[in-house]
């Protein structure tokens, strides 16, 4: 189940605190998209990814959770995406909200389910960046060595470059994709057409498209478009 992640090239996230209509949904679930990723870093609830969960399911597509409560983790997806931010000095959004959900969840927990991803969060002004305390303010050879450190000393399965809510330096993305061996690289954050769509997925294996889909439909099913054809 975890390989099924090696193939893909164009993920929608959807946020549970967001509402979306069904013909809204319909279209992104019928788009190409290689899967639906679930998440977001504040509002999300059990009741509100349980009810995006049920409707996203009325569709053939791959659905994962990308945890970021423990509230809020839900039965039933495909996978689980499991975040660990590498660069912030705070070990809570490292390993400490990890313990917990361990020593919370324990025998249940579906190991064969669970895919960890190394992020990198880079845009300050992302309620992820603030959330996590994130240290934003790195060149490029911090960058790598943060990615080198979950691809080659922690095989971490994915590093994930997110710079949420705005496009990010397209020169780090290639400068990180050169640096891994393994890993797979997801990049995340401001795409919002198909140019932009295009020139991400030449740099990183994966890219990760959400608020677009919520502030301008045609626009967000172009990115697909732009990457699968
Ligand atoms: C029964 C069952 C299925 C159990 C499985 C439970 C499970 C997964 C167990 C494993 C144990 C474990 C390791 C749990 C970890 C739990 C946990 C809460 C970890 C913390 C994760 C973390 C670092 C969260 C921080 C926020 C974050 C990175 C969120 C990811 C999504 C994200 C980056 C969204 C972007 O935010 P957005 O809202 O778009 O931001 P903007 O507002 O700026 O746009
Ligand atoms: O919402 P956007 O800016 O597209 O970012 C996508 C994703 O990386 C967020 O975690
Ligand atoms: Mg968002």
């Amino acid at each position: 189940m975890k390989d099924l992640i090696q193939s893909w090239r164009h993920v929608f996230k959807l946020d549970p605190d967001k509402e979306i209509g069904d013909d809204t949904l319909e279209a992104v679930c019928m788009s190409g998209t290689d899967a639906i990723m679930v998440g977001g870093s504040t509002g999300v609830t059990y009741e509100n990814t349980v009810d995006l969960l049920s409707r996203i399911r009325r569709y053939e597509l791959p659905c994962v959770q990308e945890v970021s409560d423990l509230e809020a983790v839900v039965p039933g997806f495909d996978l689980y995406m499991v975040p660990m931010i590498l660069n912030t000095g705070d070990t809570t959004w490292i390993m400490g909200r990890h313990r917990e959900g361990i020593e919370r969840y324990g025998y249940m927990i579906p190991w064969e389910l669970i895919v960890t991803e190394g992020y990198i969060v880079l845009n300050g002004e992302a309620a992820v960046a603030k959330l996590t305390g994130a240290d934003v303010s790195l060149e490029a050879g911090a960058v790598s060595a943060y990615a080198q450190i979950a691809d080659k000393l922690m095989r971490l399965p994915i590093l994930y470059l997110e710079y949420s809510g705005t496009f990010g330096d397209m020169d780090i993305v290639r400068t990180v994709g050169r640096s891994l061996e393994q890993a797979r690289l997801f990049y995340g954050g401001g795409i919002t057409n198909a140019e932009q769509a295009a020139e991400a997925a030449a740099a990183a294996d994966t890219i990760v498209v959400g608020n677009i889909v919520y502030d301008n439909l045609e626009q967000a099913l172009d990115t697909v478009k732009a990457v699968k054809g």
